[in-house]
């Protein structure tokens, strides 16, 4: 690298919502989660300084409100980790009982008085991540998100994976300038200001990504599934049991509602819950765990099954005639009963039916919320069925939207849930998953 150059890498990487089997999917059962097109992004900036100059690490999470600049000196003295001397990306650590007192002390001297349990984690997630992957090496990271943060859409598998990502890329660029964790062809000069030239991660260092973030996940949950940082990686459709992965690719198109109950909650409290749950009722809760497994497997047979039609484009143009006429008449002219009745495929009415019992199960085993049992009845009176989605105790809410339902009438489903004060918004599912960008600024790129 040009002396005086600095490199810039990003890594973005997505959220996910889960259609059935989570919370069930940490005790070994399946479930179904799919990419969401909500991203969050590490930008990593490196220049080397010349000998003699100080070094610095510095993490920025404007999300939750970190700015800390710490010299790479203070670093080496105070946490002293022999990975520190022998960083090795290709060999993937735990962060152990010791190494996690030992960085999270560190990390709550380092944090305003009273940080939240959630900054302290992110933080010492990054560092356990920067220390093993990269050692001290002088860099800014700024970590940025367009997904909610605990709101169960997998932000924190977001936060691990596009950090990982971005980490293995800087690493593998150390090694050798041209083994950067994308095909290195494609690796250039493209500048980053430009909205696209992102690329994706190639099959071999996918895995790799994925058990860092994973990893990363265990420091966050202290129990994760895997299932978030899996999707989140590879990206997609996916059915996750016991650590297995294994790609959907469904003919039918996934359409639904999302909508964020506003209600803060923790997933590592929640997942704690449901496990102390299960050791007072081991009989119950593992037949509860075996029917949301069996509900997660028809989902997986539903989605794969060759049978979905979606609609015949005639269906759909004269659904787009009727909707058109609605729009035409003031809000209070559309009755409930005529959205309820919008027409539904054999496996769109299966999948509402497996999301109403799923979300059943969720208030068994004690994480459903007032909220979410109040976006629930909403959106049953418009015949639509809606479950928890993430860990739940608030966060968001899925809805299953009817491919043949229109716009219009989505609209006036929002109306309803947000004049209770809910957020709602539709979003891409299924699309890509961790993907990688490089940017050499010969100037030294002064931002
Ligand atoms: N953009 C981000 N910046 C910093 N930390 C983040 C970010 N996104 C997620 N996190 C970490 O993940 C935690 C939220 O994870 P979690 O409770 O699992 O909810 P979810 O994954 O559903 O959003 C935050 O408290 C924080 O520790
Ligand atoms: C509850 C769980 O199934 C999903 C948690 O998702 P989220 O952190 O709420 O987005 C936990 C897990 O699978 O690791
Ligand atoms: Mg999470």
């Amino acid at each position: 690298m040009e002396e005086g150059a600095e490199l810039v890498v990003e890594a973005r990487a997505p959220g996910k919502v889960i259609l059935s089997g989570e919370h069930a999917v940490v005790h070994g059962t399946a479930a179904v989660a799919a990419a969401l097109g909500l991203y969050s992004t590490a930008r990593i900036r490196h220049r080397p300084l010349s000998p003699g100059t100080e070094e610095f690490l510095v993490l920025e999470l404007p999300q939750l409100n970190v700015h800390v600049t710490w010299s790479l000196k203070m670093i080496e003295e105070i946490l002293d980790p022999p990975s520190l001397q022998y960083p090795n990306p290709l060999v993937v650590k735990e962060c152990s009982d010791s190494d996690m007192t030992r960085l999270g002390s560190f990390v709550v001297k380092q944090l305003s008085w009273g940080a939240p349990k959630g900054t302290v984690a992110a933080v010492t997630t990054f560092l356990f991540l920067y220390t093993s992957i990269l050692g001290l090496q002088p860099i800014t990271v700024r970590v940025t998100s367009d997904l909610p943060v605990g709101a169960g859409l997998g932000s924190s598998a977001a936060y691990c994976v596009c950090l990982a990502a971005a980490l293995l890329d800087l690493a593998a660029t150390f090694d050798s300038p041209t083994q950067a964790i994308t095909t290195p062809k494609e690796q250039g000069s493209q500048k980053l200001a430009d909205t696209g030239n992102w690329h994706d991660v190639d099959e071999k260092n996918l895995e790799l990504v994925n058990k860092w973030a994973f990893e990363g996940e265990r420091i966050i949950h202290g129990r994760p599934s895997g299932i978030d940082n899996t999707v989140s990686s590879y990206g997609y459709v996916v059915r996750f049991k016991q650590g297995e992965l294994m790609r959907l690719h469904s003919p039918m198109p996934l359409r639904m509602l999302l909508t964020n109950t506003n209600v803060g909650r923790n997933t590592k409290a929640l997942v704690a819950g449901v496990g102390e749950r299960a050791l007072r009722h081991p009989a119950a809760m593992a037949a509860i765990f075996k029917a949301i497994d069996g509900i997660a497997e028809e989902v997986v047979s539903i989605l794969l099954s060759p049978s979905n039609p979606g609609l015949d484009s005639d269906d759909e143009h004269e659904h787009k005639d009727e909707a058109r006429s609605w729009q035409q008449l003031p809000d209070e002219c559309l009755p409930k009963s005529d959205i309820a009745s919008v027409v539904r495929t054999k496996e769109e009415a299966k999948l509402e039916e497996l999301v109403e019992m799923n979300q059943g199960l969720l208030q068994c085993i004690g994480v459903s919320h007032v909220s979410i049992e109040a976006i629930c009845q909403i959106t049953a009176a418009f015949k639509l069925q809606s479950k928890l989605t993430g860990a739940g105790g608030g966060g968001c809410v899925l809805t299953l939207l009817p491919k043949q339902m229109s716009s219009t009438y989505v609209e006036v489903v929002k109306v309803d849930l947000e004049g209770q004060g809910f957020s709602c918004f539709e979003a891409a599912i299924g699309g890509h998953g961790v993907q990688v960008r490089q940017e050499l600024n010969p100037d030294g790129g002064d931002e």
